[in-house]
């Protein structure tokens, strides 16, 4: 099953993106989504090659966002594709069964066509407003996520699901206990003076239910 949290990266260079996927992989982040947006093929080429052997020094998932043929091309671990972005199934019937595909979800509806399709878990949101993405689909809140949980319970469907969006500390236990799967935290991490502090309060939060 899939760790409980993951990290979405920022910066609008190829050194920002790195200090800032280095300092959370430090700081105990095991899964990195590299999103680096409005850039030239060549530069996100070269991020997702140091990305992907940054990673695998430190045993990290690694998917792409947006770009599933750099995720093919560089033997990354996946890639996650939005509402506009290329479809579940064709993405599926690219990359094969090995490779973990993410899609995004606003309502019900997408999450059953994705579980439908093939997808691996849902990046479900936004749970609230967010400076880190332009045009934000409808907010959810928590009786967003609540609602849609158990629409998804009732029809006996079975994907992780993920929280994002504006989401904070004081969150997780309320939207933990929605049902969801984990969260995938973008803000928060990258501007927090204390990652690692930080990152094991996450995990103690989104771990807090889990039996061994
Ligand atoms: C885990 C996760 N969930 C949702 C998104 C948003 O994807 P998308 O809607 O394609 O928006 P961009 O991130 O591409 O701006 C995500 N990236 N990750
Ligand atoms: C990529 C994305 N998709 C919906 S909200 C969001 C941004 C999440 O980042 P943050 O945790 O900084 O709000
Ligand atoms: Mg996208």
């Amino acid at each position: 099953m899939y760790n409980k949290l993951q990290y979405i990266s920022q910066g609008k260079t190829i050194e920002e993106q790195l200090y800032n996927i280095h300092q959370a992989l430090d700081a105990g982040c095991d899964w990195i989504q590299m999103r680096f947006k409005n850039q030239t093929a060549k530069n996100t080429f070269a991020l997702a090659e140091a990305v992907k052997f940054l990673c695998e020094e430190y045993l990290a998932n690694f998917i792409v966002n947006d770009n599933l043929y750099l995720a093919q091309q560089i033997a990354a671990d996946g890639v996650h594709l939005g509402l506009t972005d290329m479809k579940i199934d064709q993405a599926r019937a690219i990359l094969g069964n090995t490779k973990i595909i993410g899609g995004t979800a606003n309502t019900f509806e997408d999450i059953k066509n994705h579980a439908k399709n093939g997808c691996d878990y849902i990046g479900l949101g936004p749970f609230r407003f967010t400076e880190t993405k332009e045009k934000l689909s409808p907010i959810l809140g928590l009786s967003g996520y609540f609602r849609i949980i158990e629409e998804l319970k009732k029809h006996n469907i079975q994907i992780p699901v993920y929280a994002i969006g504006g989401i904070t500390l004081k969150d997780i236990s309320p939207l933990m206990e929605t049902g969801i799967h984990g969260i995938a935290i973008s803000g928060m991490v990258t501007k927090s003076e204390e990652k690692e502090k930080l990152i094991q309060q996450l995990n103690e939060k989104l771990y807090a239910n889990v039996i061994v």
